[in-house]
């Protein structure tokens, strides 16, 4: 397999493309030329840590972009342009490259985003990074939180490593449907994050689980959150094993929903805006003047939590 007739081949010709990228796949560099502002994230996906190594050729599309792109919806960017470094082991085949960049594709055309540029290198573990670009007027920023706002998260927390055990044991089978497709199939809220902009003051989105995001988003605005537990969206499934199932929602990462906080009077277009794009939302606290702790209730008490989120090292 000839590494140029393959990216040729696999990677070329997709039908997206952006006006500002002027050139794309083909040269030593892509060239972007712009005038709003440029938001850029990488984000790397690894075999046994990211992803199983037995995961298909699309469920690794899945798993490598779609974190990745929820960078971009943490600061209500509008995909542009992405790069993808691929390290490959020297036994891949064709076929699984063709399947590959085929749900990559059609995740591209999905999310609006153009695939710009790349790496190809041979490796003995499946690697891969992608650097994602967006566009934004003003982005949203972690540090953006004040005194009085509420704050607010999208979509259902826990269900993805609720499912991790039951994957990683490939029983799946055993495990409630929404787990695994959580975990197989996340779904960053990009557009609707989109359009939050000019109506919310901070975001970041949940890939390493509440405790831990919550806490960068605080210790970056200086101000206090106090957070609801009996207020988290947890499906039926999580709420029946109390802490078990709060700890999978607070703790347990690869959420990939956004959190983000916002003056009281622009909840009403949130929901709105939230019942356009079909993403549900829920307040779950409210931001207080302090040096950037969080404080947990439960059914109005405060009470300390144990757990700490996901971490590589
Ligand atoms: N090796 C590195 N060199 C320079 N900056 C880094 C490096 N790794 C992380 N950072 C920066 O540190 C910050 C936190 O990185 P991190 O990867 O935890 O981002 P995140 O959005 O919280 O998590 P995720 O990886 O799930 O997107 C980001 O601003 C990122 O750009
Ligand atoms: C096979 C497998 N799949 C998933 C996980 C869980 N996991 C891996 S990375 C991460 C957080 C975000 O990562 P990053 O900070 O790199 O973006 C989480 C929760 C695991 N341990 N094993
Ligand atoms: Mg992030």
């Amino acid at each position: 397999m000839n590494e140029f007739t393959l990216i040729q081949r696999c990677f070329q010709g997709w039908d997206i493309t952006h006006p500002n990228v002027l050139q794309s796949i083909g040269d030593d560099c892509l060239v972007w030329s712009g005038s709003q502002p440029l938001v850029v994230s990488a984000d790397t996906a690894v075999a046994g840590r990211h992803f199983p190594e037995w995961a298909s050729p699309e469920q690794v599309a899945q798993r490598a972009f779609l974190p990745a792109v929820s960078d971009l919806a943490a600061m209500t960017a509008t995909p542009a342009f992405f790069t993808l470094a691929l390290t490959l082991p020297p036994a891949t085949s064709e076929d699984w490259l063709t399947r590959f960049a085929l749900r990559l594709r059609a995740l591209a055309e999905t999310y609006g985003i153009m695939l710009a540029g790349g790496d190809t290198t041979a490796g003995a573990t499946l690697t891969l990074t992608l650097s994602v670009h967006g566009t934004c007027p003003h982005p949203v920023l972690r540090s953006g939180a004040r005194s009085g706002d509420q704050i607010w998260v999208t979509g259902q927390l826990g269900q993805s490593a609720a499912a991790l055990p039951y994957i990683l044991e490939k029983r799946e089978a055993d495990a409630p449907r929404s787990w695994s497709e959580a975990y197989w199939n996340p779904q960053p809220p990009v557009l609707f994050a989109s359009q939050l902009q000019g109506c919310i003051h901070s975001a970041i989105d949940l890939s390493d689980g509440l405790i831990g995001d919550a806490a960068h988003l605080a210790r970056a605005s200086e101000c206090d959150l106090a957070i609801h537990l009996d207020r988290l969206p947890l499906e039926n499934d999580l709420k029946q094993r109390e802490d078990e199932g709060l700890k999978l929602a607070l703790a347990g990462g690869d959420d990939y929903q956004l959190l983000f906080t916002a003056d009281p009077v622009a909840e009403r277009e949130i929901v709105a805006l939230a019942a356009q794009a079909q993403v549900s939302v829920t307040k779950i606290g409210e931001v207080q003047a302090g040096k950037g702790d969080i404080r947990w209730y439960d059914s109005g008490l405060e009470r300390q939590l144990p757990w700490q989120s996901f971490t590589h090292f």
